[in-house]
C-alpha cells in the first residue's frame, strides 16, 4: 500500500518512497500532499522573486525557412553573444516527430515506479540510461520538484536494447531529425568566429555525442516554495529543447539580476548555447544560466537534446578565435572531467565553467 503524507515525518521514508523506490516527486504529486516536504523548500535567494522578472522582455525567434538570408545566420550569432538563448521557428524538424516525443515522455512517466526503477542508477544495466529525481540528490541542500530519464546515446544497437521500450522509437527519430538543424545552427556560428569549414574533427568536436534527456515537472502543492530545475547552465555545446505549452523556463537577463520568461511557442524548439561553447569561442558565445519553477495546476514536460563533444575530447579556445592574438581565457580540459565535476555538485548557476578558466 502507498504510504500516506503523514508517514513522511520521517525524512528517510520520504528519501526511501521518492528517490529508492523509484515513486519520484510524480509519486509525490499523486499523493495530493497539501504542503510541500521541507526538504523541496528553497532558501528565499534560490526562488524566483516577482521583482526580478522584466515581463517586457524576450529572447529573438528565429524563422529558420529564410536561413539562405545571410542576415538570419547575423541574428543566429547576435543572439548567441547577447541572450545565450533564442527560439527557431519553421525549421526542419517535423511537427509530428515533436509530438510524438511529446507523447512518449508522457508514456514513460505514466509506467509504475516499478518498472521506471528499472533504469535508476542502482538498477540500470547501463551508465547510459538513467531515471532519476531532482538532480543529484547527495549532493543538494534541497531537492528539485523535477524527475527525469536521461539517455547518453552510443550506438542503435545499445539504444534498441537497453532504452525503455515506451519511448526509445521516438527518442530516436527526434535526435535524428534534429540533425540537420544542428548542422545549420554550428555551420552560422562557426562563420562567425572564423570558421567557415566544419571538417570531420571540428564536427566530432562539436556534436559527437548527443544526451536526450526527458524532464517531468508534476504539479507541485506550493510551487513558490521550491524549483523545478535550479539556476545552472548547461555544460553542452548546443542544447535543442522541446516544452509543452505550460512555460515556466526562466534565462537570466544581461543584468545578471533579471529573469526573462521563455514563452512556449507553438512548433517552436528553444536552443541555447552550452558552457563547451563558450569554452570553444573564448567567451564570445555565451552559456547563459536558466532555471525552471514548479506549477500549481499542470504537469509539464520537456525533452532537451545535449550536443556535446565526446567524453575523451580537449576542449580549449579554437585556434581560429586566437588567431586574431585574443587572449585564452580557458585552458585545456579533458570534457568528461567537466562533465564529472557538474554532475558531481549541486545547482550552482554559472559557478561550473570556473573549472576551465586559466589560473
Ligand atoms: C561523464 C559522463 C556523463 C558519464 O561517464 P561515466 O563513465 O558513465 O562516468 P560516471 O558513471 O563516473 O559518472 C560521473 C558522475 O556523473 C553522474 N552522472 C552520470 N550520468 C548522469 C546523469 N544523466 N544525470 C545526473 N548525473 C549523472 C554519475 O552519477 C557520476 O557521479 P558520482 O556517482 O557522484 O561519481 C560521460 O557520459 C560524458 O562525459 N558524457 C559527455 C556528454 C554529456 O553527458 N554531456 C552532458 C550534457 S548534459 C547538460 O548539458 C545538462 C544537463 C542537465 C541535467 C539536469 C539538469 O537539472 C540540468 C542540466
Ligand atoms: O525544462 C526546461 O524547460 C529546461 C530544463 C533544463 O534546463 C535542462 O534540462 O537542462
Ligand atoms: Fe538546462
Amino acid at each position: 500500500m502507498a504510504p500516506s503524507a503523514l508517514s513522511f515525518t520521517d525524512s528517510s521514508a520520504l528519501t526511501d518512497f521518492v528517490v529508492n523506490k523509484g515513486n519520484g516527486v510524480k509519486g509525490l504529486s499523486e499523493m495530493g500532499l497539501k504542503s510541500l516536504p521541507k526538504q523541496y523548500i528553497h532558501p528565499l535567494e534560490e526562488r524566483i522573486d516577482e521583482a526580478d522578472i522584466l515581463p517586457q522582455a524576450s529572447i529573438p525567434v528565429i524563422d529558420m525557412s529564410k536561413l539562405d538570408d545571410s542576415e538570419v545566420a547575423k541574428s543566429i550569432c547576435d543572439a548567441a553573444e547577447k541572450w545565450g538563448f533564442f527560439q527557431v521557428v519553421n525549421h526542419c524538424v517535423p511537427l509530428e516527430v515533436l509530438d510524438r516525443v511529446k507523447a512518449a515522455t508522457h508514456r514513460f512517466f505514466g509506467l509504475s515506479a516499478e518498472e521506471k526503477n528499472k533504469y535508476s542508477k542502482e538498477l540500470s544495466p547501463s551508465n547510459n540510461v538513467r531515471f532519476g529525481t531532482s538532480f543529484n540528490t547527495q549532493a543538494e541542500k534541497a531537492l528539485e520538484w523535477k524527475d527525469f530519464l536521461s539517455l547518453f546515446y552510443v550506438s542503435e544497437d545499445e539504444a534498441s536494447a537497453l532504452w525503455p521500450p515506451v519511448c526509445k522509437d521516438e527518442v530516436l527519430e527526434y535526435m535524428r531529425s534534429s540533425e540537420v538543424l544542428i548542422k545549420q545552427l554550428l555551420t552560422a556560428l562557426m562563420k562567425g568566429v572564423n570558421v567557415n569549414e566544419i571538417d570531420e574533427a571540428k564536427e566530432k568536436l562539436l556534436m559527437g555525442s548527443v544526451r536526450t534527456n526527458l524532464n517531468y515537472y508534476p504539479i507541485c502543492p506550493n510551487p513558490e516554495l521550491t524549483v523545478g530545475v535550479g539556476r545552472h547552465s548547461d555544460v553542452s555545446t548546443l542544447t535543442i529543447l522541446l516544452q509543452d505549452d505550460i512555460g515556466g523556463l526562466y534565462v537570466r537577463g544581461n543584468d545578471g539580476e533579471s529573469w526573462i520568461h521563455v514563452p512556449p511557442v507553438n512548433g517552436s524548439l528553444v536552443i541555447n548555447i552550452g558552457d563547451a561553447l563558450q569554452i570553444l569561442s573564448n567567451g564570445k558565445y555565451r552559456s547563459v544560466e536558466h532555471c525552471v519553477i514548479a506549477n500549481g495546476s499542470r504537469n509539464r514536460i520537456s525533452v532537451p537534446i545535449f550536443v556535446n563533444p565526446r567524453p575523451h575530447d580537449i576542449i580549449c579556445p579554437l585556434p581560429e578565435v586566437l588567431a586574431t592574438g585574443e587572449k585564452a581565457v580557458y585552458k585545456e580540459v579533458l570534457y568528461s572531467d567537466y562533465v564529472k565535476h557538474f554532475f558531481r555538485k549541486a545547482h550552482d548557476g554559472k559557478k561550473t565553467v570556473d573549472f576551465a578558466k586559466m589560473n
